[in-house]
């Protein structure tokens, strides 16, 4: 329920709060009662007394308010900027969808999505946080944690388990609500649970997203969820999907970096093929240290093909056998890192790891999969496949197998993708406890 409703007097014209929207267009008096609002939480609006004495009821939220999204207590106050000059600069306000708001990687990436860490200190943005029945409170929790931070460029936060209302216009989905695996688990064995997830909520980006939305699916399996998160988004262009494979990108950076005993700044070219998966490929024959090829500097090949590989195959089952949960700070991190990728340039001769959609790839992999590749970027959110790379036997053998186990996946999910009736058949490995 909106404030305008339990104030029917006092019309909230406007909770874009961005630069030059944010000239007062209440009057002094509607303001000075809307800031005497002890909190308005969600449309659940707690207040006693206003300055003009009004005694307002408590309003009780109904099932169907809390599938609206609802600005969320500060951010529903029209405010005075003190430096309104320095915001000139400023660029349009931005709308950021996070679902699986309530989460653990959310719980990182949210506060540093406010920072401008992510979109640049001249991009203020809105977040629109995605959750369900069974995390509601556990949201408003998030959003009372984002007023009290006090970010400057955050300015707007609605809460909503309706996708259709939190994707409404959205310029980014973030897609981490899902289930993550526990200990012994593979990633494969939550299509059945999550891959339904991704296709309501591709439906959901078709019908009310901006048509120029860039998707990026966290919650596993990645890469076949982002599949089917397209395929039920026909109107969205299939270039914009990508999957996370940042953090492994990350974790072979840095075990790259450890053998070679050189800080992690000076590992470059580092790409992820295939799926987010224990058949990952981290490719070391194109990859560099210092600006020259791995194998120059860690010319130890078996500890290359073998021990590197596994551990950056196997890294995300480690660490949730040591911690008990799958990671999370981390994750959020690569988020971040994934995203600026795509708004900022790539540094000159260098490139990224994406999971994107591989019509039309120069590889020769299979067509109609989300498989990570090396991409570039001018930094205009849009990317491009990386043409000069090189491959040997030994990379190629391992890509195919990364391509089968993504085949095998689409096949067990072909109901979701609308391709007719599910088969599900996947390649051993895969359902080997992998990462024991
Ligand atoms: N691609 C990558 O590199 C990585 C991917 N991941 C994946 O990201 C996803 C989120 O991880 P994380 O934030 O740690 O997980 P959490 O369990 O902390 O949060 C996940 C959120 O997903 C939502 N959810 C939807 N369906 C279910 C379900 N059936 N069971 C439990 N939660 C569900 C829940 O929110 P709500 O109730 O609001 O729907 C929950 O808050 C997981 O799938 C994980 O495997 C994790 C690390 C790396
Ligand atoms: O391993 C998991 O299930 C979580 C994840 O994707 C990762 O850490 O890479």
């Amino acid at each position: 329920m909106a404030v305008a409703e339990l104030y029917p007097s006092y019309t909230k014209t406007t909770i874009h709060s961005s630069s030059s929207q944010l000239s007062t267009r209440l009057s002094n008096r509607r303001r000075l009662s809307l800031r005497s609002l002890s909190r308005a939480q969600n449309g659940r609006v707690f207040c006693s007394v206003v300055s003009n004495q009004v005694q307002a009821p408590v309003a009780v939220q109904s099932e169907e308010a809390k599938k609206k999204p609802e600005c969320y207590g500060v951010f529903c106050l029209t405010y005075d900027l003190k430096a309104e000059d320095e915001t000139k600069s400023w660029k349009k306000l931005i709308n950021i969808a996070v679902s699986g708001a309530a989460g653990m990687i959310s719980n990182h990436l949210l506060f540093k999505l406010a920072s401008g860490e992510v979109f640049g200190p001249n991009q203020p943005i809105a977040l629109k946080l995605l959750g369900s029945e069974r995390s509601f409170q556990a949201l408003e929790g998030v959003a009372m944690e984002l007023e009290d931070s006090l970010f400057p460029l955050l300015r707007e936060v609605s809460i909503s388990i309706d996708p259709y209302d939190v994707f409404q216009d959205v310029d980014w989905a973030l897609l981490i609500g899902a289930k993550p695996r526990g200990p012994g688990m593979e990633r494969a064995s939550l299509l059945d649970l999550n891959g339904k997830i991704f296709a309501d909520q591709g439906k959901a980006l078709n019908a009310v997203a901006s048509r120029n939305v860039k998707v990026l699916v966290v919650g596993n399996p990645c890469n076949t969820n982002a599949l089917i998160c397209l395929k039920n988004a026909p109107n969205i262009p299939a270039k914009n999907f990508h999957a996370l494979t940042r953090l492994d990108e990350n974790r072979a950076k840095c075990q790259l970096a450890l053998e070679a005993g050189v800080f992690y700044d000076k590992v470059s070219n580092v790409t992820i093929w295939g799926n987010h998966s224990t058949t990952q490929v981290p490719d070391f024959l194109n990859a560099r240290i210092n600006g020259l090829p791995v194998k120059e500097v860690i010319n130890d090949i078996k500890w290359l093909e073998k021990e590197f590989t596994e551990r950056v195959q196997k890294r995300g089952g480690v660490l949730i056998q040591k911690w008990g949960r799958s990671s999370a700070a981390s994750t959020a991190v690569s988020i971040v890192d994934a995203i600026r990728s795509l708004v900022t340039p790539t540094p000159e001769g260098d490139w990224f790891s994406s999971g994107v959609y591989t019509k039309g790839n120069p590889y020769g992999i299979a067509e109609d999969l989300v498989f990570s590749m090396p991409c570039r970027s001018k930094g205009d959110g849009d990317y491009e496949l990386v043409k000069d790379v090189i491959f040997d036997d030994y990379l190629l053998n391992r890509i195919r197998k990364s391509e089968a186990e993504l085949l095998a996946e689409k096949k067990c999910v072909a109901h979701l993708t609308g391709e007719g009736i599910a088969v599900c058949d996947l390649p051993e490995d895969t359902m080997l406890p992998g990462e024991m």
